[in-house]
C-alpha cells in the first residue's frame, strides 16, 4: 500500500458503512449470530467483493448494508442516512432511489421487454430517465440490438446484462451484486463483471459484489474476507492467485482450529 493510496482513502466518499454491526438470528438453542461486530467503509468509485466460507455472513452483510433486512446493534449508514432511523417507507423508497440491486437469478420480469426492465425501477419512482446516461448504459453493456426483447427470448448472459443496465440506470449511491456470475457461463461473467468494472472505473459508481469465485473477485479494488460474522482480513488490488491462496490459509487454519 501507498502513502497516496492511504490518503486518497482518507479524503473519499463514503458511499455506505456498517459501524459495529450485529445480526442474530432466532433465540435460545437456535441462535445464530451471523454477524458479530462488523465495521466497513465502502468508497465512492470503489469495487469491493466480500467473500467468506459458506455461513460466514456474506448475504447477511449485504441485506443488512442494503436494507433488505433489519439488524440487531449497530448502524448501517447510506451516504449520510442511518437506515435504523427510516420507517418502512422511507426505507423503501430509500433503496428504490439510491441503491442497485443485481441478483444470481437475473429477477427480470417475463412480460416486460428489455428496455421496460431496465427503466422498470425509475418508473416506479415516476422519474423520468436520463436519456443521455441510459443510452450511455445500454450502449456499455451491449444491448441496443436487443432492448425490444422479452427475458425469455434472451440468452442467460444478456438477461444479466439487462440487470446491470436496471441497476445502473437510476445512478444510484451504491449497487449490490449477489453472486452476479453464479447463473453464467465463464465468459458471460466476465463481460458482466467487465461491465461493474467499467461502471466504477469510467463513471465513478460504486459497488458491493457477494462472490464465491476468486476470479470474480480478481476484478475488485479489494476484497474483504469474512469467517463467523467477522471480518478476518482484506487484500487490494487482488489477483485471483492471491484470494485463492488467502482463501486456502483460511481453510487450513479452520481445519486446524
Ligand atoms: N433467516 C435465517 N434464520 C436463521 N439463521 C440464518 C438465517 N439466514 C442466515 N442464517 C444463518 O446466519 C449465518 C450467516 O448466513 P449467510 O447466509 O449470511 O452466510 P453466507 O456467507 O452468505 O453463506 P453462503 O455462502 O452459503 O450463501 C449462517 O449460519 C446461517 O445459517
Amino acid at each position: 500500500m501507498t502513502t497516496t493510496d492511504t490518503a486518497d482513502r482518507a479524503t473519499a466518499v463514503v458511499a455506505a458503512q456498517a459501524a459495529d454491526l450485529t445480526k442474530v438470528y432466532g433465540r435460545g438453542e437456535t441462535r445464530v449470530v451471523a454477524l458479530e461486530g462488523v465495521t466497513i467503509d465502502f468508497h465512492e468509485a470503489e469495487f469491493t467483493a466480500i467473500m467468506g466460507p459458506s455461513g460466514s455472513g456474506k448475504s447477511t452483510l449485504m441485506h443488512c448494508v442494503a436494507g433488505l433486512d433489519t439488524f440487531s446493534s449497530g448502524s448501517v449508514r447510506i451516504g449520510g442516512t442511518e437506515l435504523a432511523s427510516l420507517k418502512d417507507k422511507d426505507l423503501t423508497r430509500l433503496r428504490r432511489d439510491r441503491i442497485g440491486f443485481v441478483f444470481q437469478a437475473f429477477n427480470l420480469l417475463p412480460t416486460l421487454t428489455a428496455l421496460e426492465n431496465i427503466t422498470l425501477p425509475l418508473d416506479m419512482a415516476g422519474r423520468r430517465p436520463d436519456r443521455g446516461w441510459l443510452d450511455t448504459v445500454i450502449g456499455m453493456v451491449g444491448l441496443s440490438e436487443r432492448l425490444g426483447h422479452r427475458p425469455a427470448q434472451l440468452s442467460g448472459g444478456q438477461q444479466q446484462r439487462v440487470a446491470v443496465a436496471r441497476a445502473l440506470a437510476s445512478r444510484p449511491q451504491i449497487v449490490f451484486a449477489d453472486e452476479p456470475t453464479g447463473n453464467l457461463d465463464s465468459r458471460s461473467g466476465a463481460e458482466i463483471l467487465g461491465f461493474l468494472r467499467d461502471s466504477v472505473r469510467a463513471h465513478r459508481q460504486t459497488v458491493v459484489m457477494v462472490t464465491h469465485d476468486p476470479v470474480a473477485a480478481a476484478y475488485a479494488d479489494r476484497v474483504v474476507f469474512l469467517a463467523d460474522g467477522r471480518i478476518v482480513d482484506e487484500l487490494r488490488a487482488p489477483s485471483a492467485e492471491a484470494v485463492l491462496d488467502r482463501m486456502k490459509a483460511f481453510d487450513a487454519k479452520g481445519r486446524v482450529s
